[in-house]
């Protein structure tokens, strides 16, 4: 797929949604700034190959510690420049995000049609459940900075540290948790409310995330999703998916706030989408209540937030934490932390009650 971002390549490299990619950069030259120790959104670089038309032989930032050439040898990740890239663009604007082979070392001698046969015996991305591969073993917590709201579990399904961040500056102490935490478990820090993290994959193969999900707004704690997060908390409410032809990737992408008119500049790096009606208010399938669609993408009408009107969730399609990319959706955060205050001031912190709508509880009625 391609990722139209002329900044942020450290952090397009790093963040794990894109495991399990290929990454084509529609900008010609990348890697000028080098890497740094500062903008890594996680442990590891995580695309599968990097395509670039013209990389920077020379490294120019203050901050830069190596370049962008040693980053992926260390990190085993395989780049190739000189490529046309923005022809492979239109290419994949017109056939959709496709599997793709970058061959070196022996595999280059290999005939075309043997190339093409290793290309076409990997997996597809729609099907594909990669949390498991993406996310910690092992919890871990980052304190709340401000005023403390109170514990707020986070479901790491490939979650990027600004977003970690984000949220202690808003007084949560954060505690990341592994993406195959039990409720029990979950419940046991005690939080005031939970988060879905961005991550790799089709939300159509995440059946364990939605049933923990479900669990959570069952409890009655307030919720926010980002990305992955937000096709989640659309499958919890009832909702289908689906794969867009080539997806959004890049850090300039529109999005209208229905709630106030306005037009928010943002970073998306998606390749699924929730399937909703843009406008007007909707019965949630399984019961939570309404819900409606909050946010539309300008550029094709794409669903791009959800929130629940009678139990105190919603979510984003795209990228609040912004990194790389422009600082417009930002609030979307203290929206969230207000969310926690109004909701712990109505039932108080210690006691969750469940929302005032009956759910029927079988499995079965998951819409996909
Ligand atoms: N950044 C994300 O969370 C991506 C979500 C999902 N894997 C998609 O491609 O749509």
């Amino acid at each position: 797929m391609f990722a139209t971002g002329m900044t942020g390549y450290q952090e397009t490299l790093t963040d794990p949604s894109y495991a399990g990619q290929i990454v084509v950069m529609t900008a010609p030259h990348i890697g000028n700034t080098g890497v740094n120790d500062e903008d890594p959104e996680s442990r590891r670089i995580w695309v599968s190959g990097y395509v670039v038309r013209d990389p920077s032989r020379v490294v120019s930032n203050f901050r830069a510690n190596g370049s962008l050439d040693d980053d992926l040898t260390r990190n085993g990740v395989v780049g190739i420049s000189g490529i046309d890239t923005r022809a492979v663009t239109r290419r994949l604007r017109d056939a959709g995000s496709m599997r793709a082979g970058v061959f070196s070392g022996a595999d280059a001698s290999l005939a075309p049609e043997e190339q093409l046969a290793i290309v076409r015996g990997a997996a597809q991305m729609a099907g594909l459940n990669l949390s498991a591969a993406v996310s910690v073993q092992a919890a871990s917590v980052t304190p709340a900075r401000g005023e403390r709201l109170g514990a707020l579990a986070v479901l790491d399904l490939g979650v990027k540290q600004a977003t970690v961040e984000n949220l202690a500056d808003r007084g949560f102490e954060v505690h990341v948790l592994p993406q195959d935490v039990t409720l029990e478990q979950l419940l046991a820090i005690e939080p005031v409310a939970v988060f879905y993290s961005n991550g790799p994959g089709d939300p159509a193969a995440s059946d364990d995330h939605v049933q923990l999900l479900r669990g959570v707004l069952d409890e009655g704690l307030p919720f926010f999703g980002i990305c992955f997060g937000n096709q989640l908390l659309g499958r919890a409410l009832g909702l289908g998916t689906y794969k867009l032809p080539y997806g959004h990737r890049g850090i300039n992408q529109p999005v209208l706030d229905k709630a106030t008119g306005r037009v928010e500049i943002t970073a998306h790096n998606h390749g699924f989408a929730v399937d909703a009606p843009l406008e007007g208010v909707i019965e949630s399938p399984n019961g939570y209540g309404r819900l409606e669609v909050s946010h539309v993408g300008l550029n094709d009408n794409v669903v791009e937030g959800l929130r629940a009107l009678d139990i105190p969730a919603f979510s984003v399609q795209y990228h609040p934490e912004a990194a790389a990319g422009p600082h417009d959706a930002n609030y979307l955060f203290d929206r969230f932390a207000d969310l926690v205050r109004e909701h712990s001031a109505t039932r108080g912190l210690s006691s969750p009650a469940r929302p005032g709508v009956s759910k029927p509880r079988t499995t079965d009625e998951e819409s996909n």
